[in-house]
């Protein structure tokens, strides 16, 4: 070939050159706002499912969670709503937010200088966790809370202790995973054909 591409590394039909290192990798921060969503993917919450991902100086990701009901506490018996009279009918006294569960889900020992990817902008109460846990910096997508005033205290709390607080929009507008186009699973040509499975003889 004219252009110092071997034949053999560009793969067949696709004229993807298999030599070299791909381009459109996901990017860190891209990953880690990704694993936040995707947790929060697993959040019984109808109206707002948030996930929050912690990662440490080595881009390892050491706690992920998203809100849920506290353990023993169905989410089946648990309330969703919240627009009763009587506020223990509604979610806000029972649910777990998503950093409190990040935090509380850590696989290591400390979380000084962590940096957390979270969903929404976090209220105070999470503040104050993130905070204690030694997490320096927060990462968020959402600032649809910006103005309440669970927000407004998180800010005069960051501020004053010195976290450094970011929106993070991803790079990319999509992060799909269609398993319907991944096909590992189909027997490569090159490999020998699955051996047919032996007949069973009744015993
Ligand atoms: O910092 C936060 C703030 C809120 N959440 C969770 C708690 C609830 O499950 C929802 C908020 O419900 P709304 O119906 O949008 O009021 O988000 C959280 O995980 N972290
Ligand atoms: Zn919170």
């Amino acid at each position: 070939m004219s252009n110092g591409v071997k034949n053999g590394d560009m793969e067949a039909f696709s004229g993807k050159d298999v030599s070299k290192k791909r381009e459109d990798y996901l990017n860190w921060p891209d990953y880690f706002m990704a694993v936040a969503f995707l947790s929060a993917m697993r959040s019984k919450d109808p109206c707002s499912q948030v996930g929050a991902c912690i990662v440490n100086a080595q881009n390892k990701v050491v706690g992920i969670g998203y809100n849920g009901m506290p353990f023993g506490c169905s989410d089946d018996d648990f309330p969703w709503g919240k627009e009763s009279d009587s506020k223990v009918e509604n979610k806000y006294f029972y649910v777990c937010h998503a950093e409190m569960n990040a935090i509380l889900n850590k696989i290591v020992g400390e979380l000084r200088g962590c940096h957390i990817y979270v969903a929404m902008f976090p209220c105070n109460e999470c503040a104050k966790l993130i905070i204690q846990s030694g997490i320096s910096e927060v990462y968020y997508f959402s600032n649809k809370n910006w103005n309440k005033d669970e927000c407004i205290a998180t800010r005069k709390m960051f501020d004053a202790a010195g976290i450094k607080y970011t929106q993070y929009i991803p790079t990319r507008r999509q992060i799909v995973i269609d398993f319907d186009t991944i096909d590992w699973n189909k027997v490569s040509q090159a490999q020998d054909p699955p051996t047919p499975k032996k007949k069973r003889t009744s015993s």
